[in-house]
């Protein structure tokens, strides 16, 4: 029975994680979760997987539900309360599946407790991929990827000696927008951005997918996972989502990694690695009902957002940090339609450039970087 702790619970990796843990009875069990301010999701996931530890982003919700579920529960909130549901309690794996980088420090302290880590969060390892890296090294814990991407990468290296790889291909969908050219991208509405063609996701990462930072995270994500030069990840357009990614070899040979646009599938391999287990829910591909699968050349004129993560994941040091903390604060004024689609990746721009770069950053300088540069791209606005 391997012990599973959630966070993110409430959210589309999270629903999905459940959902996965609920075909396998046998073999999971949920032990904690986090959720941010859905409470009414939160109580039907506590009423239904009875979890030991339940964080929740807030005091207020927290004395609300210690109230409605009386004893037998440890609720914890805020940050402490995120690091407990992610370290403090029996579990074999963390799913960290919560948005954004308030995911970075429950994952070092999980790390730092000897637990497994499930990776969904991608802006964990884009804003401290060197810091994570050392430290599950040294700890001998493994980050199993979720990102369908990295998930189809792990898949596809299956061990193989890193000298023997040409290169890594991560294939990218081109998100709601992929058919428009730049002109038009200057009055999309935050509802059209959230239509994905093929991915039902929060709508950060919709967003993300949208400007293709996603894959500028995912393209950061991939270097500290598999240990690549930029040099060596490469993106290619795939409007299927249907090859989930690809290794290039050496010798020539290319191996894919194909399946269904069907998040469960890596958030099971995560859990079960090496084994493979059933996922009765899943649908089977069948690729004579598809036809055909197109692919294009990556243009980066027109994805800027794909730059610049290239930009910053080459300059290293707080450089991914800093970006990340202007998307994710750029986005939410997105969300909140205080900023057009275009400025999203104008305000990531210009809080790079200001940026005052430290090559070899500490945890502290990180998250200090993370509120400074939350605090520049709200000044832009006035
Ligand atoms: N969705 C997908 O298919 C994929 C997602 N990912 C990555 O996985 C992560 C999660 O994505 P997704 O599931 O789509 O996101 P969602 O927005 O659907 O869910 C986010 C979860 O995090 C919680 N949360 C948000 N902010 C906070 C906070 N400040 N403190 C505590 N909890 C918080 C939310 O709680 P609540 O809603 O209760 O407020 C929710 O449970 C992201 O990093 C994303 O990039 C990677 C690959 C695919
Ligand atoms: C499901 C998943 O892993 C997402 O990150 C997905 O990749 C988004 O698709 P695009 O960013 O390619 O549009
Ligand atoms: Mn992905």
């Amino acid at each position: 029975m391997k012990k599973i702790s959630l966070l993110g619970a409430t959210g589309s990796i999270g629903v999905q994680t459940l959902d996965v843990i609920e075909q396998h009875p046998e073999q999971f069990r949920l032990t904690a979760i986090s959720f941010g301010k859905n409470m009414e999701k939160g109580l039907e996931i506590i009423h239904k997987f009875k979890p030991e530890v339940i964080a929740v982003q807030n005091k207020e919700d927290a004395d609300r539900l210690r109230v409605q579920l009386g004893g037998g529960f440890r609720v914890v909130f805020g940050e402490e309360g995120l690091i407990q549901a992610a370290a403090d309690h029996e579990s074999d794996i963390v799913v960290s599946a919560v948005m954004g980088s308030v995911g970075l420090l429950p994952t070092i302290h999980a790390i730092k407790a000897g637990k497994d880590i499930a990776i969904a969060n991608k802006e964990t390892l884009v804003t401290a991929g060197h810091i994570v890296m050392d430290l599950a090294e040294k700890s001998g814990v493994r980050l199993l990827p979720v990102d369908s991407e990295h998930s189809a990468i792990f898949q596809c290296l299956n061990g193989e000696d890193p000298n023997r790889i040409d290169r890594l291909i991560l294939t990218a969908s081109g998100g709601s927008f992929r058919d428009y050219t730049r002109s038009q991208l200057a009055d999309v509405t935050v509802d059209q951005a959230l239509k994905h063609p093929n991915w039902s996701m929060g709508s950060k990462i919709t967003i993300d997918s949208a400007t293709m930072m996603n894959k500028g995270l995912e393209v950061i994500e991939a270097h500290w996972l598999f240990n690549m030069p930029y040099s060596k990840i490469d993106v290619i357009l795939h409007k299927e989502s249907i090859i989930h990614s690809m290794v290039e070899y050496k010798d020539g040979s290319t191996l894919a990694h194909l399946g269904r646009p069907d998040m469960r599938v890596p958030i099971q391999y995560a859990l079960t690695y090496p084994e493979r287990l059933e996922l009765p829910s899943s649908k089977r591909l069948n690729l004579w009902e598809l036809g055909k699968l197109h692919f294009e050349k990556m243009d980066e004129g027109r994805f800027r957002c794909l730059k610049l993560a290239y930009i910053a994941g080459e300059k290293g040091g707080t450089m991914p940090a800093a970006m990340n903390a202007a998307n994710e604060e750029a986005v939410q004024l997105f969300l909140e339609r205080k900023i057009s689609f275009l400025t999203i990746e104008e305000y990531i721009e210009k809080a790079m450039e200001q940026h005052e770069f430290i090559e070899r950053p500490t945890l502290e300088e990180i998250q200090a970087i993370d509120r400074s540069t939350r605090r520049f791209v709200q000044s832009l606005l006035n």
